[in-house]
């Protein structure tokens, strides 16, 4: 059986004034995929070809420096999230190493000198995500019906938006896995990945391979909008095998919602339709400090793992 492809969607519509019947095709296709996984695909999505290379190169680049090295650009405790460099332990599930970053100019960044260029261009391609993430989630906005602008005027400050880095080790004899089956607890992701496989999605049951295709970025729903849409729209579930004989690299991009913003399953979705709230009502700062810890204290069974479940009533 032909594997079930992932849908990729052509944002061009959203750059041209005036292409209502190619934004509505777009919106049909990103609200049904949405319903279904939380996952897609999107083209010209405005971030420029060149620099997706560039910053690829440059983390291959960096990663390949000695451990001593990369850790001059590791933060001090006390940041939301571990800023700057960072391997998970030994322990962990997950077999990688990454570099974190807040916004350019979030205080909390530590992003290395070397190689040159590095920092100037993960600050431009986190600028050109921030827009990319705000294309999605106007479109996201229309697609669940709400009011023009809610979800802009919801989520109006982007300091906790952050980007991750990643080189994942190539598998093993006897292990493979590179990040454990899991949904994201932010408001959308955006992934940009080598030309090597290793993300897979689960869709009806099944897991699908998301093929690299050049200039292709990868969109995937994440928690918080599940709960305001009352799991109109789906978290996706995804994962990530290591391949053998080769490391994978990938930028992951976290559009997201400042902590101290209350999230609750909208009355669009739940009053105001006569269905029951599906979730309880949380501070995405306390959302996000438990998940936190699912990965600097690794718990011992996947069934411990902090995920959206906790608030479902
Ligand atoms: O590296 C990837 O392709 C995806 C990573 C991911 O799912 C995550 O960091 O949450
Ligand atoms: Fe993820």
């Amino acid at each position: 059986m032909p594997t079930p492809a992932i849908p990729t969607v052509d944002l061009s519509p959203f750059f041209t004034a005036g292409d209502e019947s190619g934004r509505k095709n777009a919106k049909d296709v990103i609200a049904e995929a949405c319903a279904d996984y939380g996952f897609f695909q999107i083209v010209n999505h405005g971030v420029p070809l060149d620099l997706m290379n560039k910053a690829m190169e440059l983390s291959k680049t960096f990663f390949k420096y000695s451990d001593e090295v990369k850790r001059e650009s590791s933060s001090s405790p006390g940041a939301p999230l571990p800023a700057g460099y960072n391997k998970h332990p030994d322990h962990s599930p997950d077999k990688s190493e990454y570099l974190l970053m807040f916004p350019p100019e979030s205080p909390y960044n530590v992003l290395p000198t070397n190689p040159p260029d590095f920092r100037k261009t993960l600050e431009e391609i986190f600028r050109y995500f921030v827009k990319t993430g705000q294309i999605l989630e106007d479109i996201i906005n229309e697609c669940l019906g709400l009011p023009p602008n809610f979800l802009k005027e919801y989520n109006n400050d982007r300091s906790w938006d952050f980007m991750v880095t990643l080189r994942y080790f190539p598998a093993t004899e006897t292990e493979n896995n590179g990040i454990a089956e899991h949904e994201d607890g932010n408001m959308i992701t955006i992934v940009l990945q080598e030309d090597v496989e290793g993300l897979e999605v689960c869709k009806n049951g099944e897991w699908i391979p998301v093929i690299p295709t050049e200039g292709t970025l990868v969109v995937n729903l994440s928690d918080l909008i599940q709960v305001l849409s009352n799991k109109k729209f789906k978290s996706a579930t995804h994962r990530v095998v290591r391949p053998k004989g080769r490391n994978r690299h990938s930028y992951v991009f976290f559009y997201n919602l400042q902590g101290d913003k209350w999230v609750e399953p909208l009355p669009n979705f739940s009053s105001e339709v006569g269905v029951k709230p599906k979730y309880r009502g949380f501070y995405y700062k306390d959302y996000q400090a438990l998940r936190m810890r699912n990965k600097t204290h690794p718990p011992s069974t996947p069934e411990e793992i902090m995920r959206i479940g906790h608030y479902e009533i």
